[in-house]
């Protein structure tokens, strides 16, 4: 599916005025401080139901407003290869936070919906952003974000689960942190952890698996000569040779002492590694954003495989990557037949993007002031 109907209220210096985007490819340039990373990120929060470059929501709300609010039509996004779309709304999204009462209210279709899942089911958001480089160069933490992104993708089941296992995680927790140990109430923490930990794994490898094949996939068709060595492995956060109820049993002590669950899902990492060694150790920054920016794609191949059209936010690209990288990623994206928004400061220029003169069908706006105008 493709956002293509667009408006907001009081996102930071947003106008109001509605907007229609292409299903295939926008293009949105406008000086500094125009708003550009503001439209990208009012998107984002539809999909995400948070900003991706701030936690607070007050930061968002425009100054002196207490309450923002996002509204996005869906179509069925691409639907043949002229690209085009058959411009029926299938749903109707909208999120509003008030952030002076700290409440959030989301709505599908009209109607009044509690979870944050119905909304990102709907509009999966992928962002490549001077920040998305964490996911190599960052702790693990970044790396199970991004697999669990995916996994919520191919297996939305997955949010409760995680919830689930959240709880008993920090339930477990409290037992340890126990002075005088019970034993018995750890073991039956022990096991309902492991039982949900199990069924996170399990939704893990398989997105992983996935993944995987399709990173290779992408990577034999790009032909970037310095991904041959490259390894990605899935690290469950426990010895999976061993049952995890047997792992935490034989690391009873080392917990104790921590105070803490040492093992488990919250320990699980994507681990890249270059002949033998970690990416962040060998890897250039640039190989190292491309390295992301595939990785991101071979997300995109996974979710499209299933029928899912991920809208990727692009920002400022033009600072990230050099023209032959720059266009490398617009054809990738547009094989994938996958909602983009890409944001410069100079005007784009669609034959650096597309140098073989295959332009996909695209917008053009120009932002001022938080306005968006098509060209
Ligand atoms: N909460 C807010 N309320 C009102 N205006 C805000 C708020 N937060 C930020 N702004 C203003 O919104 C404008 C848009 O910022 P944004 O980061 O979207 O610009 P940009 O076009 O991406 O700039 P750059 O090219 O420098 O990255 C800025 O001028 C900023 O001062």
């Amino acid at each position: 599916m493709a956002l293509v109907k667009f408006q907001t209220e009081n996102f930071r210096n947003l106008s109001p005025a509605p907007v229609s985007f292409s299903p295939s490819f926008n293009l949105i340039y406008g000086e500094n401080g125009s708003g550009k990373t503001s439209v990208l990120e009012a998107i984002g929060y539809l999909g995400l139901g948070r900003s991706f470059r701030v936690n607070r929501h007050q930061a968002v709300v425009r100054h002196g407003e207490q309450r923002l609010t996002v509204f996005g039509g869906l179509d069925h996004g691409l639907t043949d290869d002229a690209g085009q779309s058959d411009n029926g709304l299938v749903h109707r999204l909208g999120i509003s936070r008030d952030v002076v009462q700290k409440e959030t209210a989301l709505r599908v279709d009209g109607e009044g919906v509690r979870s944050l899942s119905s909304l990102a089911m709907h509009l999966p958001v992928s962002v490549i952003d001077p920040g998305v480089f964490d996911v190599v160069a960052g702790g693990p933490g970044k790396r199970r974000q991004f697999l669990d992104w995916a996994v919520f993708h191919v297996e939305p089941s997955f949010a409760s689960v995680w919830q689930q296992c959240q709880r008993a995680t920090s339930q477990r927790n409290q037992t340890l942190r126990n002075g005088r140990l019970d034993e018995s109430l750890l073991r039956v923490w022990d096991r309902q952890y492991a039982a949900l930990s199990d069924r996170i794994n399990e939704a893990r490898v398989n997105t992983f698996v996935r993944f995987k094949a399709a990173f290779e996939a992408l990577v034999r068709e790009v032909e970037v000569q310095w991904t041959e060595g490259l390894k990605l492995e899935f690290y469950a956060g426990w010895d999976t040779t061993q049952s995890l109820v047997d792992v935490l049993l034989s690391h009873r002590e080392q917990e104790r002492k921590m105070g803490h669950t040492l093992y488990g899902p919250n320990r699980a990492d994507i681990r890249l590694k270059f002949q033998g060694r970690p990416v962040a150790e060998t890897f250039s920054r640039g190989q190292q954003k491309t390295l992301v920016i595939l990785m991101k794609i071979a997300q995109g191949m996974v979710l499209s495989d299933m029928g899912k059209q991920v809208t990727f936010l692009l920002d400022d690209i033009n600072a990230e990557l050099d023209e032959g990288h720059r266009a490398m990623l617009a054809s990738r994206l547009q094989a994938l037949r996958c909602q983009v928004f890409i944001t410069s400061i100079e005007r784009p220029l669609v034959g650096q993007l597309w140098p073989d003169g295959k332009a996909p069908e695209y917008r053009m706006f120009h932002v001022e002031h938080g306005k968006l105008t098509e060209e």
